[in-house]
């Protein structure tokens, strides 16, 4: 008998969240498993933070419906005890220091690791005797990061979680987080819009835009869909043959068209000589699948062609 799947730690259907008459959220169905790392992508205004609120059970949507850990989160303290919300919006009451926020959520955090979020406070320079409301954007950053790694929550959200944080403290964040995940598999959730500074962490991206959920797929495979051809304009057409095109730009006497190449990849057989084909980064692919609402029907059939042809 084959094994029976885990059940998913994380199921949405039919997700719409309405604001009057303007829809943030648009049928959105997706799934979320245990051990998984993932990107939570999208341009300003896609409905990342509006799809964590609900997530994270701090608001109920218009319509659909969610569970998590297989019973509804809104307001729920059995789920509050299970999951971590680092918002970039985290305020603190204004007499709190850092050494505060850490004792409260050694007494309030179930699987809370006091002598791990004191190494996290060390590296991450942190003064524990500090007000929260003098700490720098960066600092105030850091201290969320401290608080979402600690935790060890089984699903963590992290919305945005490096505002102002500098190079060398964005790549502590990431090195942290994969050490950390390593040895305390969990489920995270990282919004964001480095996405080329993060695409080797993430396992699965979702991907919102305008609302709607246009990409829910491993990495991996997210990144062999697609594929950037290089060269004189008749070469590169010839290549890039029936595929959806994503994007196109001349650059003098040659092209760049990005394509969905499905995840069999290109048939190099013929391949005129002055074509290069390279693979497309992360941060490209999301940025092409963005619906321009200026070019409405190309967008969608780029939109309706990725459910289709490739798994996008
Ligand atoms: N309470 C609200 N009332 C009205 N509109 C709202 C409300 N909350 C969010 N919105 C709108 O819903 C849309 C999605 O907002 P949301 O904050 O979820 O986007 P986001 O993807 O997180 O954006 P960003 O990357 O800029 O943080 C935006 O157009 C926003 O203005």
């Amino acid at each position: 008998m084959p094994a029976t799947p885990a059940p998913p730690l994380v199921r949405a259907r039919g997700l719409r969240q309405q604001f009057g008459a303007f829809t943030a959220l648009d049928d959105v169905d997706f799934e979320l498993q245990d051990h998984t790392i993932y990107g939570l992508l999208g341009r300003n205004g896609a409905g990342k933070t509006t799809l964590m609120q609900i997530l994270t059970g701090q608001t109920l949507p218009s319509s659909g419906r969610i569970e998590v850990f297989g019973t509804d989160p809104y307001e729920s303290a059995a789920i509050m005890q299970q999951m971590c919300f680092v918002a970039d919006t985290q305020r603190y009451p204004d007499a709190v220091c850092v050494r505060h926020v850490l004792s409260s959520a050694e007494l309030l955090v179930p699987r809370w690791d006091s002598d791990y979020a004191h190494h996290l406070v060390e590296r991450f320079a942190l003064p524990e005797n500090r007000r929260v409301k003098k700490l720098s954007r960066g600092m105030t950053s850091a201290l969320g990061i401290v608080v979402g790694l600690a935790s060890r929550a089984p699903l963590t959200v992290f919305d945005e979680p490096y505002l102002g944080l500098d190079a060398v403290a964005r790549k502590m964040f990431y090195d942290e987080l994969i050490a950390d995940y390593a040895e305390h598999p969990r489920t995270i959730v990282l919004s964001t819009h480095l996405i080329d500074e993060v695409a080797d962490l993430l396992e699965h991206v979702l991907v919102l835009d305008r609302g709607r959920l246009v990409l829910d797929v491993d990495t991996d495979t997210a990144r062999a869909s697609a594929a950037v051809a290089e060269g004189p304009a008749d070469d590169v057409a010839r290549v890039v043959g029936s595929h959806t095109v994503l994007h196109h730009e001349s650059l003098g006497n040659t092209v760049r068209t990005t394509f969905l190449s499905g995840t069999d990849g290109i048939d190099e057989t013929g391949r005129p000589a002055g074509v290069s084909i390279h693979a497309v980064s992360l941060q490209d692919l999301v940025v092409h699948l963005h619906v321009d609402p200026t070019t409405e029907s190309h967008a969608r059939t780029t939109t309706a062609s990725t459910t289709q042809e490739a798994p996008l």
